[in-house]
């Protein structure tokens, strides 16, 4: 049973969510924050595990009765996921819907109560609680540190060389902890106003400020902001100016940027019946560095939900490479780690099918309580929790390690800079 009302404006609706497990998606004043106890919940991992996540929503949306006065995409039923990125990870894919959402689009605010229909009564409504005190992050090298990254990317040249790829994305982590009673509020708040043309996410302790987004489903419209070739900003005007102009021309970045918007567009065509993009990229301004960037538009034709969008995207070049296959198992090779939900899809879908998915860049995995990460910790007794953070690049033929480790460095700003 699902019902949205119409709601009074509330000014900082996380304040709504849990301190230690937020439910959060947020971009430029419009959110979606989930509170109260969790009504429903899937856990899958495998290769089949978005296809399997976006079965059971069919269904889940066909049995749904709700009751929505407000109708914008995010209202009525509602659920949050965060998905491993790769088919073999030991991370859980997750979808979960909570039992309250605080709405806020375009200047109008809602709140939605669901509850199970065999249940006598609905959940005590939330309360609002405020922050709790400051806290920071320690942060170090992780699994692959910079000298190793160096190694790493000079086997992903040699494996370009050797033809077996065009392209492979390397990330590398960093890993500390946290205090174990950190109000992880405050790292949302944070992101979500020093990234505000990013998409601010929280699900399942994967929190961050991803520039790019996977796919944005709308009444059978479908877009995506496609990324790839990426500088640090300059100084000044006149650097920055040098910058993009530098980007915008150079063959090794163009020809990156280039396999991430075909690996986007080919995965859309079968499902859309008109589909655009731009045939130069624009060049997005972050705080910290400079992207590439392609929307792509279109119409959906055979009734896909947001979801179905997610299976058939993931993972794009930008985070995987070209061709998929043999640059995941690339990737699987050189990497030392399970990237975990680092570069999977994270967004929320609605009772509709619409929903928005972005791709978790910029972002850090906290730990559970109780929970063994892939580095071996707990809650440690001293009273941590742990983080780890990975951030990547794309090498093609030309790629230089150390630029790529400068390039590591710069998109792990906000999430460092955010923990400090
Ligand atoms: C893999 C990451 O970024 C991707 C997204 C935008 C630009 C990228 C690049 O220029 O390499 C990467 O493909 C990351 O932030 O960890």
């Amino acid at each position: 049973m699902v019902e949205t009302r119409e709601a009074d404006p509330v000014e900082d609706p996380l304040l709504w969510a849990s301190r230690s497990w937020p439910l959060a998606w947020q971009r430029k004043g419009d959110m979606l924050v989930g509170a109260g106890t969790e009504i429903l919940r899937l856990d899958v991992t495998g290769p089949d595990r978005i296809a399997r996540i976006a079965a059971s929503w069919r269904e889940i949306m066909a049995a749904a009765e709700v009751d929505d006065e407000v109708r914008v995409p995010g209202t009525g039923l509602v659920a949050f996921g965060a998905f491993a990125f790769d088919d073999g990870s030991a991370q859980r894919s997750t979808l979960t819907v909570p039992s309250t959402i605080l709405g806020r689009r375009g200047g109008r605010h809602w709140i939605t109560r669901i509850r199970n229909a065999r249940a006598a009564a609905p959940d005590e409504a939330p309360q609002p609680s405020d922050y709790g005190s400051h806290w920071s992050a320690t942060l170090g090298p992780g699994r692959m540190d910079p000298a190793a990254h160096g190694d790493a990317v000079r086997e992903a040249l040699a494996a370009i060389e050797a033809g077996e790829v065009k392209k492979v994305v390397i990330a590398r982590d960093i890993a500390g902890s946290v205090p174990v009673d950190a109000d992880l509020r405050r790292l949302v708040r944070a992101l979500a106003s020093g990234y505000p043309d990013t998409w601010t996410f929280a699900v399942e302790g994967i929190i961050g400020a991803s520039p790019e987004t996977l796919v944005t489903v709308r009444g059978g419209e479908v877009t995506a902001r496609v990324l790839a070739g990426t500088r640090p900003r300059g100084a000044d005007a006149d650097e920055d100016s040098a910058i993009i102009a530098e980007l915008a021309a150079n063959p090794k970045d163009v020809d990156e940027h280039e396999y991430a918007v075909r690996s986007v567009v080919d995965a859309l065509r079968p499902h859309t019946s008109a589909l655009a993009s731009a045939e130069q990229p624009f060049t997005l301004k972050l705080p910290n560095l400079w992207h590439l960037a392609t929307d792509v538009e279109g119409t959906l034709s055979n009734g896909s939900t947001a979801l179905d969008m997610v299976r058939a995207l993931h993972p794009t070049a930008a985070v995987a490479g070209t061709p998929r296959e043999a640059a995941m198992a690339a990737i699987r090779r050189i990497e030392p780690f399970d990237r975990g939900r680092y570069a999977g899809p994270v967004g929320w879908i609605d009772g509709n099918g619409d929903g928005e998915w972005a791709i978790a860049l910029r972002c850090a995995q906290f730990g559970v309580p109780g929970e063994t990460t892939d580095r071996g910790w707990m809650i440690d007794p001293d009273g941590t929790r742990p983080v780890t953070a990975h951030a990547g690049g794309g090498i093609v033929a030309g790629s230089v390690p150390e630029a790529e480790l400068l390039e590591t460095r710069v998109k792990f700003r906000p999430i460092v800079d955010a923990l400090a």
